[in-house]
């Protein structure tokens, strides 16, 4: 680096798990540091890179940044691997097994990513489920921050597994049902049930290798010399506050999406929406949301990971169709399981989808949320969806499908109001019912709790806002690693 050393930015190795979620909001923490004029290395999966070079916008958005670079590894799974449903949760073992020695490997052959005109880095922010990142680091004496891409309660029900398993709250007793209130996690005590906790807590056998390989990752984030949340203090603060008692530093700095708008709109530079697809987007149904009334659609999506049967892909088809609501819904090419997918579609169903509904494989999720016709979101509560929501003030019907989503649609409908969580069924006359709810009939108490909360977001990520503030101290806190 010769006598620029002074002059050459931090260099920061951005690290997510290479799941489409955890990808989108680290993607976006990777646009504001390069905002802050930081040198930012991306390390994503062979697959998810490739999928990123076919669909998304990423290569030519960050061409205006010079201090951006992606580097790719195998995430350890074959190229033919589902990384969906049931076998979504092989992608921990895989990355720990497989993708850690290759890191290891990569990191010593290419001088922790130096080169003439960047440092070697100087930060690891690694995704809270990636362990692996935090052995290397200490190795090799670089600090690290854990990102971890989940809502602040699910993260906080995830550490206290320990004593959820000392006080006997799981694995649930026999003959105690799933609606059993569970007091081992504070600050949920009187409307957390057994049926909300993070769908690995809800375990038969207390063996069960999810449990432990969960509750191994998220104790492990003690290990990091701070934590970044997306999430923002008005919307999980007092839950925060449980978590900062074991881990002082945290940095709530969310939502992302609407954080990186407000930073790129202060810069007056490229204001569309960062796509960071993994599918094409279809934006035909942005036109067709044009065409409709305000605020008459419900938008269904299952984000990247939920995959349904043929008899739930008819129960929640039936009662849209018979809501009688306008519909907008995110098909998958991969969501649909069974050996009957290919069976005929009713034709009532057919022509209710013809009348009032629109189809796509994927769509430009942001952007649909933030069309005027939106009414509600159909959706399983990813932490990404469930935010890129609130923050368009959009109000939601929770089908959570698993992982951290059974307990952040607990938050959406019985901590902020904004929604209905109608976890473990999706029976077409429950599904029709709380459609005609949402939309129609209890329409304006929602919307109005979810616009103020809405309000709520962009405040935090505006200047002078909480997450506007924490964001600027941890760019301070990166820069004072740097000797
Ligand atoms: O048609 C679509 C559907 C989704 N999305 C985007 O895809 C992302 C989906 O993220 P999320 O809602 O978080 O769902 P998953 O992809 O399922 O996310 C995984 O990662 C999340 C963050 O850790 C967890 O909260 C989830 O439980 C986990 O399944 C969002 O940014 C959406 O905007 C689109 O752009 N178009
Ligand atoms: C595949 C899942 C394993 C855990 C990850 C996660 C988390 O707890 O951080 C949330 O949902 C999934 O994306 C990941």
């Amino acid at each position: 680096m010769g006598s620029h050393g002074a002059t050459i930015p931090p260099h920061v190795l951005i690290f997510p798990l290479p799941v489409q979620g955890h990808v989108n909001t680290m993607l976006k923490l990777a646009e504001l540091l390069c905002l802050s004029s930081l040198d930012v290395t991306f390390m994503v999966s062979d697959f998810s890179h490739s999928r990123l070079l076919k669909h998304s916008t990423v290569i030519s958005r960050f061409e205006q940044y010079p201090g951006f670079r992606f580097e790719s590894i195998s995430d350890g799974l074959p190229d033919d691997h589902p990384r969906a449903g049931e076998q979504a949760m092989d992608i921990l073992p895989s990355t720990k097994n497989i993708t850690g020695p290759l890191f290891k490997q990569m990191m010593i052959e290419k001088n922790l990513l130096s080169s003439d005109t960047r440092r070697p880095v100087t930060c690891i922010i690694a995704d809270g489920v990636l362990s692996f990142a935090c052995d290397f680091a200490e190795e090799k004496g670089i600090p690290l921050i854990f990102f971890r891409t989940i809502s602040a309660c699910s993260f906080w029900a995830y550490f206290c597994i320990p004593e959820l398993i000392a006080a006997g709250e799981i694995p649930l007793k026999a003959g105690i049902g799933k609606d059993q209130i569970v007091n081992s996690v504070p600050g949920m005590e009187g409307f957390l049930r057994y049926r909300d906790l993070p769908s690995f807590c809800q375990v038969n056998d207390i063996n069960e290798p999810k449990l432990h390989i969960i509750e191994s990752e998220t104790r492990q984030t003690t290990r990091a010399q701070a934590v970044i949340l997306n999430t923002f203090e008005d919307l999980e603060g007092a839950i925060v506050s449980h978590i900062r008692k074991h881990i002082p530093r945290i940095f709530t700095i969310g939502p992302n999406n609407a954080h990186l708008k407000s930073r790129l709109a202060q810069k007056e530079s490229e204001k569309s929406i960062l796509s960071s697809s993994f599918w094409e987007e279809d934006r035909s149904c942005i036109d067709w949301l044009n065409e409709q009334p305000p605020k008459s659609v419900i938008y269904v999506s299952f984000g990247s990971i939920t995959v349904v049967s043929r008899d739930q892909l008819l129960e929640f088809w039936h009662g849209l169709v018979n809501s009688g609501q306008r519909f907008l819904w995110v098909m998958r090419p991969d969501s649909i399981v069974g050996e009957d997918k290919k069976n005929q579609i009713p034709v009532e169903l057919e022509e209710g989808t013809k009348a009032r509904g629109y189809m796509v494989e994927w769509a430009p999720q942001e952007e649909v949320l933030n069309n005027a016709a939106v009414g509600g979101f159909l959706t399983h509560s990813g932490w990404n969806s469930t935010l890129e929501s609130i923050v368009a003030g959009v109000p939601m019907i929770c089908w959570p499908y698993f992982a951290d989503q059974t307990i952040n649609s607990r938050f959406v409908s019985e901590v902020w109001k904004i929604g209905f969580d109608v976890k473990d069924t999706c029976d077409r006359e429950i599904i029709e019912k709380v459609v005609r709810e949402l939309i129609e009939v209890r329409k304006n108490e929602f919307m109005e709790r979810a616009e103020n909360m809405a309000k709520l977001a962009r405040k935090a990520v505006s200047e002078g806002g909480s997450s506007y503030c924490n964001f600027d101290g941890l760019i301070d806190y990166i820069k004072a690693m740097v000797i």
